[in-house]
């Protein structure tokens, strides 16, 4: 049976994802966001079209990192040099390199945005505050953003079906509302780290805008 999902697990990969010289391990990241899927996996059918896009493109990052040039997809910071010394990603257009390790993990990028604005609203909300709120306003705030119509309606509709805020609490499986609380606290500094130094290198390298 597989293993319930739980924040704590999250945090490590997340802890595990940055070298001494802050580099980003490709393999933790990928980590961290399978055991996210693990948990929207349990949220039903509503959010498959979501976590079967997050899982294609971990898909792709995997296939990169053991392919016969993984060595140059260990970190973030070598497949960015690598693909753009070798001319692997389409900068302006779409071309031949629709799958570059850049532009997949640039999904990704945005999407931990959006899960750092979620879990801290997550983490500073009252029991009354409705978790499709705050979830649509982390959204909004984020991957909307680079979202056409289309799919920010399909995603207005899978908000509406978001459990509530006892609900979260319960599945990250790290003790009471206080606890959970606590570790949110030190989940997201972590998150947030890895998030700034990948946007950091995007932004330096003009890689935020990859089509
Ligand atoms: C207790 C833990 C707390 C929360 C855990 C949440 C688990 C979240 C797991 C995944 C979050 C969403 C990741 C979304 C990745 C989207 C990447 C993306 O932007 N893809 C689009 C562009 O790709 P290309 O076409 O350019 O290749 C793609 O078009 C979009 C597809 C689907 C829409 C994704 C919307 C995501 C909205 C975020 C809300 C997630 C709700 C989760 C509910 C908890």
């Amino acid at each position: 049976m597989a293993e319930a999902f739980s924040l704590q697990k999250v945090l490590e990969t997340f802890r595990s994802c940055l070298s001494e010289e802050k580099e980003v391990y490709i393999k933790y990241y990928l980590a961290g966001w399978q055991e996210l899927v693990s948990f929207m996996n349990t949220l039903g059918n509503v959010f498959s079209f979501i976590s079967k896009d997050v899982v294609s493109k971990v898909q792709i990052l995997e296939n990169l990192l053991t392919g016969e040039n993984g060595s140059h997809y260990v970190t973030v910071q070598s497949m960015v040099k690598y693909e753009l010394e070798n001319n692997l990603v389409d900068i302006t257009k779409r071309g031949n390199h629709i799958e570059s390790g850049c532009r997949t993990l640039l999904r990704l990028h945005r999407a931990l945005r959006w899960l750092e604005l979620f879990l801290d609203s997550l983490r500073t909300s009252k029991e009354d505050d409705k978790t499709s709120v705050m979830c649509c306003d982390a959204y909004n705030e984020s991957l909307a953003q680079h979202h056409p119509w289309l799919i920010r309606k399909a995603v207005g509709v899978a908000f509406c079906a978001i459990p509530g805020r006892d609900t979260f609490f319960q599945v990250m499986n790290a003790g009471d509302e206080t606890q959970v609380v606590a570790l949110l606290g030190e989940s997201l500094p972590l998150i947030s780290e890895v998030y700034q130094i990948t946007e950091d290198l995007y932004a330096k390298n003009n890689l935020l805008e990859l089509p």
